[in-house]
């Protein structure tokens, strides 16, 4: 039998942690096949994000249009959306599709844990009006839904942390919004796939909570570790 297919639409992180690499392996741990559309290339490490380049919105829609044009698409998940042009043509792209839409999980990654800005006014302002309007759920953390402007809406879960103690937080949100959209894919209800996500996130961050990688917040596992026999 096929598995389901998810879609994310992010950007790369070059430490391994948050963005596309936390998107497909957690897809790949939550038995659904990733497929990736990357807006933006960050230089980025546990310490923060040196630099950003942006992907244009055209070859932004190209990705995607390959996609849609070819596979069974189940969920789709945006997290870094890099400009403005991007979270607009996005918007207009996904509201015109015909047939069965595929469950819309958002979440506007606007702030990094090392306090790194990821999104501008401008992309804020295209968030509220363009894409927020169209999605199943949107996941923002407190801090951006502060920067949202608290918006009122039904579709609106707010990720607040949690009490595992551990500084192997980075990539957390994406991983969580991933598995949200995972099990979206696999047909569960919204209310039992935010469940599961949450303590999918738990589970693998009690793995990664000894790490010591990298000099900054270390990644969340997104895997679960192979026993010596299994990797033999
Ligand atoms: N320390 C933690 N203990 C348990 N669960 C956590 C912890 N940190 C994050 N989570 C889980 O991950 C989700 C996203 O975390 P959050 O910190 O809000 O994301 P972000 O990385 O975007 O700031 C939370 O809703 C929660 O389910
Ligand atoms: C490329 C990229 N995308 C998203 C983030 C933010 O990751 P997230 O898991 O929401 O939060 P932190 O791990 O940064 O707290 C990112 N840093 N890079």
């Amino acid at each position: 039998m096929n598995p389901p297919v998810v879609v994310t639409i992010a950007g790369t992180d070059s430490g391994g942690a948050a963005g596309i690499a936390a998107d497909l392996t957690t897809f790949a741990a939550l038995g659904v096949h990733g497929a990736c559309v990357v807006t933006a290339v960050t230089a980025q490490d546990t310490t923060g994000v040196r630099a950003v380049h942006p992907v244009p919105t055209q070859m932004v829609l190209a990705q995607l249009d390959a996609v849609l044009d070819d596979l069974p698409v189940a969920a789709i998940k945006t997290g870094m959306l890099a400009s403005p042009e991007t979270v607009v043509c996005l918007s207009t792209r996904l509201r015109g599709l015909s047939g069965t839409r595929p469950r819309l999980v958002v979440d506007p990654v606007l702030v990094a844990t090392s306090g790194a800005v990821l999104g501008s006014a401008e992309v804020v302002a295209a968030y509220r009006e363009h894409l927020l309007p169209i999605a199943d759920v949107v996941t923002p953390n407190e801090d951006e839904f502060d920067a949202l402007g608290r918006p009122d809406l039904a579709n609106v879960l707010v990720t607040r942390g949690g009490d595992i103690p551990t500084t192997n937080d980075h990539g957390t949100g994406c991983t969580h919004s991933s598995a949200l959209a995972a099990y979206l894919a696999h047909g569960l209800d919204r209310a039992t796939a935010a469940a599961r996500a949450d303590a999918f996130v738990a589970r693998q961050l009690h793995l990664s909570k000894d790490w010591t990688l990298g000099r900054g917040r270390g990644p969340v596992a997104h895997l679960h570790p192979l026993t010596p026999g299994e990797i033999a």
